[in-house]
């Protein structure tokens, strides 16, 4: 048995300008009795099993409520693995109430006749969203504002004025949400609960937002190892996992400066944009369970880690509406859902029973990152995510504090299956046979890192500026993570489980537009390697004009620049202009290449094929410069090109739904006058709103109605 030795020790006051009583650090050793492992990190703040929510609440979360009757946004998410006391700590129970109840009190008494509170509450379950105030048969799109800040369309608010009304509201709230029995938890979360409290203040007839308070259980790691999770559950599960891992990448990036974090890799990290990072006070509570080591120093790392970002808080001042007004764009929404396919997504859980005692020592650790006064605008921060990470340099009194393991119940789950990346089934038919399946962490999403490729002896200095790189692995090279679950480059396994070349080309594409949306890629040239003999491929970016080679390379094989990436001003016709290349570099990935059929000292295979105006067969260089051609069938070629057709045709389709006029959209089959409508008031808000397929999903089309609509109008061209 592994047993985890906590221990308090305050290391040394802050600086002077930020010493106060809450500046103290305390270590916290874990310590692996059988292999002698013990690793120590440095938090905020210390709860052990002695310690209850209302402490936690007391010395960590009560100073930061008064801020938010002043514009601080603040956000309080509980993270761990599963069955450590998220839900315990963020809900509570009847004799305990959590932090979620414990804070909309104290709201509430500093409330006073201009002052009205309102809540949200809503689940991201399966990378989707979902009222749980107000079921709603479509999920809650997440789309971006003009200011760049994530806004969630159609997201019900509802008044609170007593705690009996709040109680009610959370309890409603909760029964909906999805929670089911597992190996390690008898009630175990499915999904991320959010909770945000609005706090208005009015004057006359005008109301303004003064500040909100996210208060979110995420849903906990699950190693499915000792889950014993199957079916549904396990998907869950690699969804729960994806999402977690995601949010450590975010904080990792943030934590090591990088130039692109990834928020936009999830919908929890994209929700999150604005409190990782952003402009939000945060506070993370990581929850342990002195049982399991290995989870216990990931949960730690990471809360480590997050101590280190740096927020840029300023008071905001908002005009929205009240929910009690109305919401033109509200019943928009509910007349486009009334319109589309009702979807089963709600189940309620069934009754709890009694906790089941596991060994509750509990540890938590918070971030809580605070800069009141920054003469920084929020808006400045909201779209800071592309340029860099210079809005995160300065230093505050960062603090973080713990809490945190304990017991469960039962449930009714709900089984629903989704789709990680929309719904790509009009690109090709071979995606429509293949079921998507996810390894359980994160392994199926494209991932994003500045490290440098792994083919060819770059120079590290002459990678400083790369803007992006997305690894793209052939092979079932299953992810591990290092100990503390962030040091190993090599973890990143992408599209396991897509065999075909549209698949991949697919989601390299999601990627490419993740990547480059919102960054100017202008001049970026593109530089895609295979690795023979394992069958990989990393699809470089570089801001460098001139990117440095392998030097073992014949100079004439040097990368051509994707040259229509310089050309193309939009971000679509960039992505328009990388396909056929990934088509073409992607294409030998399918074929049985054995690196000892071509004359390559290392067996390595280079593939530096990039100009995308001759879409002919793919021709592969080898490392010591000779090039060859693919043997590819007929068959082979022609379904290259119909692939490519399709993916044209969807490009300019969207292409065209993000620039035409309503006249011209009028003329869509499928899209009638509001839709239209909605579809000129996305673009206000979000200039190019749709880049993928799934996009459409934002104007309440299901993914079969997408799919519907582009064969109906490839259709009318042949007719
Ligand atoms: N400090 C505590 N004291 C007593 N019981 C606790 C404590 N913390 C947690 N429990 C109990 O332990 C069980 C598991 O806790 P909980 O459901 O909160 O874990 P979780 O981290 O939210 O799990 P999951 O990620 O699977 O949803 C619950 O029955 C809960 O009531």
């Amino acid at each position: 048995m592994n047993i985890m030795d906590m221990e308090r020790v305050e290391l040394q006051k802050a600086s002077d300008a930020q010493a106060d009583e809450t500046s103290e650090e305390v270590a916290v050793h874990i310590k692996d009795q059988w292999s002698s492992r013990n690793e120590c990190y440095k938090l905020d703040s210390f709860f052990d099993q002695g310690n209850n929510v209302g402490q936690v609440f007391q010395r960590e979360v009560s100073s930061l409520i008064p801020g938010i009757f002043q514009g601080l946004n603040t956000t309080v998410f509980a993270y761990g693995a599963t069955g450590n006391g998220k839900t315990y700590t963020m809900q509570g129970v009847v004799e305990q109430p959590g932090l979620m109840p414990l804070s909309m009190s104290a709201i509430l008494s500093l409330c006073d006749d201009a002052t009205s509170v309102e809540v949200s509450y809503y689940e991201v379950y399966m990378d989707r969203c979902y009222d749980l105030l107000e079921p709603k048969a479509k999920e809650i799109p997440v789309l971006d504002d003009k200011d760049g800040r994530v806004q969630l369309k159609g997201l019900s608010r509802v008044r609170v004025q007593s705690m009996s009304e709040f109680n009610e509201t959370l309890a409603s709230g909760t029964q909906r949400r999805k929670v089911a029995h597992t190996g390690l938890n008898d009630k175990s979360s499915r999904s991320h609960g959010m909770l945000t409290i609005y706090i208005f203040k009015h004057d006359g007839s005008n109301s303004t937002l003064s500040g909100k308070m996210n208060l979110i259980d995420l849903a906990g790691n699950e190693d499915n190892t000792r889950s014993c999770n199957e079916g549904i559950r396990l998907i869950e599960s690699a969804k729960i996992n994806q999402s977690l891992f995601a949010l450590s990448n975010v904080i990792y990036a943030l934590n090591n400066n990088q130039p692109r974090i990834p928020y936009r890799e999830n919908k929890l990290t994209r929700i999150l944009q604005d409190s990782l990072g952003g402009n939000s006070r945060a506070l993370m509570i990581a929850c342990l369970n002195p049982m399991f080591y290995r989870e216990a120093v990931h949960t730690v790392s990471l809360a480590a880690r997050s101590r280190q970002i740096v927020n840029f808080v300023s008071p905001i001042q908002k005009h929205i509406k009240p929910a009690m007004e109305t919401d033109m764009e509200e019943k928009l929404r509910i007349w486009l859902e009334s319109k589309g396919k009702t979807k089963s997504i709600q189940k309620r859980d069934g009754p709890c029973s009694s906790y089941r005692g596991k060994t509750p020592i509990h540890a938590s650790s918070q971030k809580k990152l605070d800069m009141p006064g920054s003469s920084m605008k929020t808006s400045d921060c909201g779209v800071s995510r592309a340029k860099g990470r210079k809005l995160f340099g300065c230093e505050l009194p960062a603090q973080s504090t713990f809490m945190g393991n304990f017991p469960c119940e039962a449930e009714n789950p709900s089984e629903q299956t989704e789709n990680v990346m929309g719904d790509p089934s009009c690109l090709s038919k071979d995606m429509e046979s293949k079921e998507h399946t996810s390894i359980p962490d994160g392994s199926d999403q494209l991932k994003h890192s500045t490290t440098p490729p792994h083919c060819g002896d770059y120079d590290d200095k002459e990678q400083k500026n790369t803007a992006g790189e997305f690894k793209f692995f052939d092979q079932q090279k299953v992810p591990h993570e290092s100990s503390d679950g962030l040091e190993d480059d090599n973890r990143f396994c992408e599209l396991v489980g897509a065999p075909s070349i549209s698949e991949r080309i697919y989601s390299l594409q999601i990627s490419l537009k993740k990547g480059l949306h919102g960054n100017d890629h202008q001049g970026t040239p593109l530089i895609i390697y295979q690795h023979g003999d394992e069958g990989d491929a990393d699809v470089n970016f570089s801001t460098q004009p001139a990117y440095p080679l392998d030097s073992t390379l014949n100079k004439e094989n040097k990368a051509v620049h994707c040259t229509e990436l310089a050309e193309s001003p939009t971000i679509s016709e960039r992505i328009m202009a990388l396909q056929n290349s990934l088509r073409k570099v992607l294409s030998p990935i399918n074929s049985n290449i054995k690196p000892g059929n071509h004359p390559s000292s290392d067996g390595k295979i280079c593939l530096l094929l990039l100009e995308p105006k001759t879409p002919k067969t793919p021709c592969l260089s080898t490392c010591d410069g000779h090039n060859f051609q693919m043997t590819s069938t007929p068959l082979d070629e022609s379904s290259v090109q119909s692939s490519n057709l399709k993916e044209t045709f969807v490009q300019k389709y969207l292409e065209f739904l993000n620039n035409a006029n309503k006249e011209e959209l009028l003329k869509l089959k499928g899209i009638g006058q509001k839709r239209a409508d909605y579809i000129l008031e996305l673009r206000e808000e979000t200039p190019q709103p749709f880049i993928s397929l799934s996009d459409l999903e934002k104007i309440g089309l299901s993914g079969k109605q997408v799919h519907d609509m582009i064969r109906r109008a490839a259709r009318g061209i042949f007719a």
